[in-house]
Parts: structure tokens; C-alpha cells; sequence
């Protein structure tokens, strides 16, 4: 382990010699990078100019990602991307809309259109950018949206987020990760929060499986229903079913509770109803630390007959195209939620194999950085 010693220069990381060649060149090759003198080289020499500018520009955005943020959360809070929706607005109808000073909104609008949430029509007009545009289309990224003042909040102070994370507000808004399950306002807010952003993902996972007039499909940890309701009507001939705490099951509104079954229990303490060959986990295992899930896959084992499938559905660290979604993002979300983590699907293959499952495959989703999709077996039972 490395560990730091005082040296004449501060502090220094001390370690042991690296050992591997791999080692080796990733210390010569990071000496390297941090000459000055290699730097202003690169950024001359044709051939590796290129290479120059490119990381200069990553590590810019990196930097910038905070004022990123800050900008949608402005373009949307002030109104910007609501009074540009199917319309063209001149800068002083802009700036009347979000009751912002002529130069402000200005300021706002060419922040915005550099990231693409407006584009300009000609020199005096402005609508929606492409992304302004899907922002419109998936009304969960708006919920999102207003949901990340708290994240945004503790990720002011990443280094206290790091040192205390029971500090953290996002915790408070999650109460069952400190196994409180006697709030039902916090309750129906988080509901709220996962019903509306249910349908950001709900039909990728519904696209990427097949529910038989024969399945019966229990979905644990499914909230208000919205992933059940959808499942039901996409595969009209199968059965679903919901489980979740107490709290989560009374606020189903009447209107949905009186089409779909609806559980109420502690999945990790009470006994998960019989009776369904498929159980989904939706947005579940990332939330919980690594004993809580095993534990969890082994009563869904347990529940399921023989033959019967479990689906596994979330985002996934390491996530080709999306690394910074798994491990950056979901990371510090689930940090600062105060349990658990992003995993990867290789260790999500072993640890429904350690619970009992086989055939284990994932099944593609349109877009996995939002959501992927892993399903497998309870094996049958062979009798000698
Ligand atoms: C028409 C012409 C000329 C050209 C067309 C070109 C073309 C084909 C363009 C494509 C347009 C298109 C279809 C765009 C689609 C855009 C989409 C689908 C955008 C979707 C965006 C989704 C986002 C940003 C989702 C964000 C999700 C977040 C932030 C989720 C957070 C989840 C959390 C915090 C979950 C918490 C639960 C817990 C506690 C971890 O368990
Ligand atoms: C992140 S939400 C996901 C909800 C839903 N599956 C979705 O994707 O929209 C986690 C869900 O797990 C439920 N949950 C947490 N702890 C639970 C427990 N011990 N027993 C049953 N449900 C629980 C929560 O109430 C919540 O509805």
C-alpha cells in the first residue's frame, strides 16, 4: 500500500518498485507527460499536435463540467428551454420570459448554444438545440433535473462528500438505505421521482425481453408500479405483479391499484410471494452494498420455481461509451446516497452464479448507457 511520508518537497506518495513492464511505462510515460518542455513540444510537432489539442480539450471539459451543469439547471429553472418550445424568440423576448437583464440573458443564451440546448436561427433568433429539443421528449430528465440541487449540493465539497458521507443530503432522501421504512412523505417524493423516470428507460428494457403468456412476473422493489403497468401492457398475456415497502404500496394511486396486484414487505427480511416464474429488479441492486444483494438474489433463487428467469435491469459501470456514467456519475450518486454501488456485469454474472443462477446473458438495449440488461435461470432440477 502506498503511504505518505514528509519528505523536503511536502508530502510524497512512497510505494513499492512497480514490477511489471505495464508499471514501468505508465510511470515513464506520466513523467513524461507532466514536462512542461514535452508539452510545448507536442503541441508543435505535427504529429502528435493533434494528440495535444484533443487532450487539452478533455481535460477543459472536465473542468468545465460543473458550469455544464449549471447552465442546463439555469436554461431550465429560468424558463429558457420552456419559452423556446416549438417557437423562435428574439433575445428581448427571452429576457422578459426568464425576467433576466438584456445582457444576462445573452449571456445565457450563447452558453446554452454552445452545448447544444438552443440553436441560433439567424442573427436575432434562437429555439431549441437537439438536446433542448429531447429534453422536451423525456419528461423524466426534467424530474431529474430539479432532483439534482441535493446532488449538486454535496458535490460542492467532494472532499467532505468523501470523508463523511453520512453527511450527505442526497442521504436523507433515501431513507431506506438506513433501514427506515417509516416516512411515507419521503416515501411518495422518491416514488414520485422513480415513477416519472421509469419511462426513460422502462421500454429499452421492455425491447430487450420477451414475457410468454406463461410468465408471471413479480417485479421486486418496483415502486408505484410503472414498470409493471408497462410490462403488463406490452405483453398483455402475462401476469405482474409489484413488490415494495409498506409506504411505497399505499401511495399506488386507486386507479392503479385496482389493476395490478401490489405486495407489501421488507425484500430483505419477509418472504417474497410465490407463485411467479420471473422476477425483474429494476434500478435495485446498484442501490444496495454487496452482502445485502447477494442476499437478496438468494431469496429471488429461493422464490423462483425451477426454470423460473430473474432480469436484472440498470445502469452499469464500465459501459462502453459511458465509462464516466457508471463509475463517475452512478459512483458518486451512490456515495453520496450512502449504500452502494455501480457494478460491473462481470460481477453481476458472479454473483448470481454464487446465488445459483445459469444461463446468465445479457441482452442489448438500444441505448446501455441509460440502462442494460442481464436475465438468467433457476436450473431445473434433475431427479437420478
Ligand atoms: C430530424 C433530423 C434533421 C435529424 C435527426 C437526427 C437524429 C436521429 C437525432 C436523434 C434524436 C433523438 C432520438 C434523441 C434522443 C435523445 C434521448 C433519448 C435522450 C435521452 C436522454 C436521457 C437522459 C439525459 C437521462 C438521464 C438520466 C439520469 C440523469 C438518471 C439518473 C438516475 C438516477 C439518479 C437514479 C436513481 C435511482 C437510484 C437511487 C440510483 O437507484
Ligand atoms: C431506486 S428505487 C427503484 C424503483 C423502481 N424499480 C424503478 O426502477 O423505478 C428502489 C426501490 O426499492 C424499494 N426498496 C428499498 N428497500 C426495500 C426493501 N427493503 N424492501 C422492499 N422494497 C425496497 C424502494 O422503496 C424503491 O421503490
Amino acid at each position: 500500500m502506498p503511504s505518505r511520508s514528509a519528505t523536503s518537497e511536502g508530502f510524497a506518495l512512497t510505494s513499492d518498485k512497480p514490477k511489471s513492464r505495464y508499471a514501468r511505462f505508465l510511470l515513464w510515460r506520466n513523467r513524461l507527460l507532466r514536462s512542461a518542455s514535452f508539452q510545448k513540444w507536442a503541441a508543435r510537432l505535427p504529429l502528435s499536435q493533434s494528440i495535444a489539442r484533443q487532450r487539452a480539450t478533455d481535460l477543459h471539459h472536465i473542468l468545465a463540467g460543473f458550469v455544464y451543469s449549471q447552465t442546463l439547471s439555469a436554461s431550465y429553472k429560468l424558463g429558457l428551454l420552456e419559452c423556446l418550445k416549438d417557437r423562435i424568440a428574439t433575445l428581448d423576448e427571452i429576457a422578459e420570459y426568464c425576467e433576466l437583464e438584456k445582457e444576462a440573458a445573452f449571456t445565457l443564451v450563447n452558453a446554452a448554444v454552445a452545448i447544444d440546448l438552443l440553436q441560433k436561427v439567424d442573427n436575432a433568433h434562437w429555439t431549441l438545440g437537439e438536446l433542448g429539443a429531447s429534453i422536451h421528449g423525456n419528461p423524466g430528465v426534467q424530474s431529474m433535473l430539479r432532483h439534482h440541487d441535493l446532488l449538486y449540493s454535496d458535490m460542492a465539497d467532494p472532499a467532505q462528500l468523501l470523508r463523511r458521507r453520512e453527511n450527505a443530503s442526497l442521504r436523507g432522501y433515501w431513507p431506506y438505505v438506513d433501514g427506515d421504512h417509516n416516512d411515507p412523505a419521503a416515501a411518495a417524493r422518491y416514488s414520485e421521482l422513480m415513477a416519472d423516470s421509469q419511462h426513460l428507460i422502462a421500454n429499452h428494457i421492455l425491447d430487450s425481453i420477451s414475457l410468454t403468456g406463461t410468465s408471471r412476473l413479480l417485479d421486486v422493489g418496483g415502486g408505484t408500479g410503472t414498470f409493471a403497468r408497462l410490462a403488463a401492457d406490452r405483453f398483455p398475456h402475462s401476469e405482474t405483479a409489484v413488490f415494495d415497502l409498506p409506504q411505497v404500496i399505499a401511495s399506488i394511486p386507486p386507479k392503479h391499484s385496482q389493476q395490478l396486484r401490489a405486495y407489501s414487505g421488507d425484500m430483505f427480511n419477509d418472504t417474497l410471494p410465490e407463485g411467479f416464474n420471473t422476477i425483474s429488479l429494476v434500478r435495485i441492486l446498484h442501490d444496495h452494498d454487496d452482502l445485502p444483494v447477494e442476499r437478496l438474489l438468494a431469496r429471488c433463487f429461493d422464490a423462483l420455481p425451477s426454470g423460473g428467469q430473474i432480469i436484472i435491469a440498470e445502469p452499469m459501470a464500465g459501459t462502453r461509451g459511458a465509462e464516466s456514467i457508471g463509475h463517475t456519475y452512478f459512483g458518486f450518486y451512490l456515495w453520496a446516497m450512502g449504500s452502494g454501488r455501480p457494478r460491473e456485469k462481470s460481477e453481476l454474472y458472479r454473483m448470481l452464479e454464487h446465488a445459483g443462477f445459469a444461463g446468465i446473458r445479457e441482452k442489448k438495449t438500444h441505448i446501455p448507457a441509460l440502462v442494460r440488461v442481464i436475465t438468467a435461470k433457476k436450473p431445473n432440477v434433475i431427479f437420478c
